[in-house]
């Protein structure tokens, strides 16, 4: 599928909660970047006792535990690309924000994860100024859905023209680069039904659109995402052509397990699926996925 240099392999670390489910946190970012031939490795910051029904436990790991991890994996494998996921408290930001600001010199994507998509908290709603305050600012990348891009601003995030708002208060705090997840907002353009994500960075606004699907089996589309962005970075892709690479990823993510029969409630993603690259994306423009490329559209801009 992939080729790489002999003897060289891309690596990326992810730091994020465990999903007992298997289909969001360490365990969808491992499996992604295993996808994109990617040499992956976690730091777990909280073990959740999770299925697609819903969160029925969490157990954080103390700092300590949280940097060794991060210690042991620095000071002997190294790592071309980040992804931080759930991270719990403001305790364990200000570990591993530290850590990065002294060890890492890669891309670093930030998942802001506070809310699990059944309503349990992920981070403890106080501690979202530690978000803006210690984690903003040492991203590359960071990728809001609607309801955590509202957190961030408060703005309440609920169409486009929000999502472009809430993108360029987010970038002020720091990140290179704002991607406003379009999960959460019914978008309907040229009468069809987006999901679109909007990227903000350097002024300008570039969207990636792919039609909404129909489906519960959503659980861990934001982990998806946001590991295929840095397995693509790790790679030493740009970064729009990273976040088109990760949107089509999960857009054949979602469709391959549309009909799988795994659990009850939000089911998982098919993180088998091939990836789709493509390396000639604009910044400034509109591309809609149609499940095999990408599509300029002026038109829909
Ligand atoms: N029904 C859908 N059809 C097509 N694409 C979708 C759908 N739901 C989510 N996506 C895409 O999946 C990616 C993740 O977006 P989403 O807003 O669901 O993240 P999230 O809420 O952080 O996910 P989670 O909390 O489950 O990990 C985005 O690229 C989004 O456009
Ligand atoms: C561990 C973990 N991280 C992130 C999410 C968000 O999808 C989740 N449900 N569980």
């Amino acid at each position: 599928m992939f080729k790489t240099t002999a003897g060289h392999i891309a690596r990326m670390l992810t730091i994020a909660g465990s999903d007992s489910g298997g289909g969001a946190g360490i365990q969808a970012d491992l499996k992604t970047a295993h996808q994109f031939a990617v040499y992956g490795m976690s730091a777990i910051t909280a073990i959740t006792a999770q299925n697609t029904l819903g969160v029925q436990g969490v157990f954080p790991l103390s700092p300590d535990a949280i940097l060794q991890q991060l210690r042991s994996i620095a000071d002997d494998l190294g790592f071309d690309a980040v992804k931080t996921g759930m991270l719990g408290d403001a305790a364990a930001i200000y570990t591993i924000a530290s850590f990065l600001t002294e060890r890492a010199t890669c891309p670093i994507v930030v998942d802001p994860v506070m809310v699990a998509k059944g309503g349990t908290p992920l981070l403890d709603p106080a501690d979202v100024q530690a978000v803006i305050e210690h984690l903003l600012p040492v991203a590359t990348i960071i990728t809001p859905n609607a309801p955590e891009a509202s957190a961030l601003t408060g703005i309440d995030v609920q169409s486009l023209a929000e999502c472009k708002a809430a993108a360029v208060r987010i970038a002020e705090h720091g990140p290179q680069m704002v991607v406003v997840k379009g999960g959460h907002i019914a978008t309907d353009i040229a009468e069809r039904e987006l999901s679109v994500d909007v990227v903000y960075a350097n002024g300008r606004f570039t969207y990636f659109a792919a039609p909404r699907l129909q489906t519960a089996k959503t659980h861990g589309t934001g982990c998806t995402f946001s590991s295929a962005i840095a397995s693509c970075l790790a790679r030493g892709m740009e970064p729009l052509a990273a976040i088109a690479s990760a949107k089509a990823f999960i857009h054949r993510a979602i469709l391959g397990a549309r009909n799988w029969d795994v659990g009850h409630g939000h089911g998982p993603t098919d993180h088998s699926v091939q990836p789709v690259f493509t390396a000639n994306i604009a910044p400034g423009m509109f591309y809609l996925f149609d499940g095999e490329q990408w599509l300029e559209r002026n038109d829909i801009a």
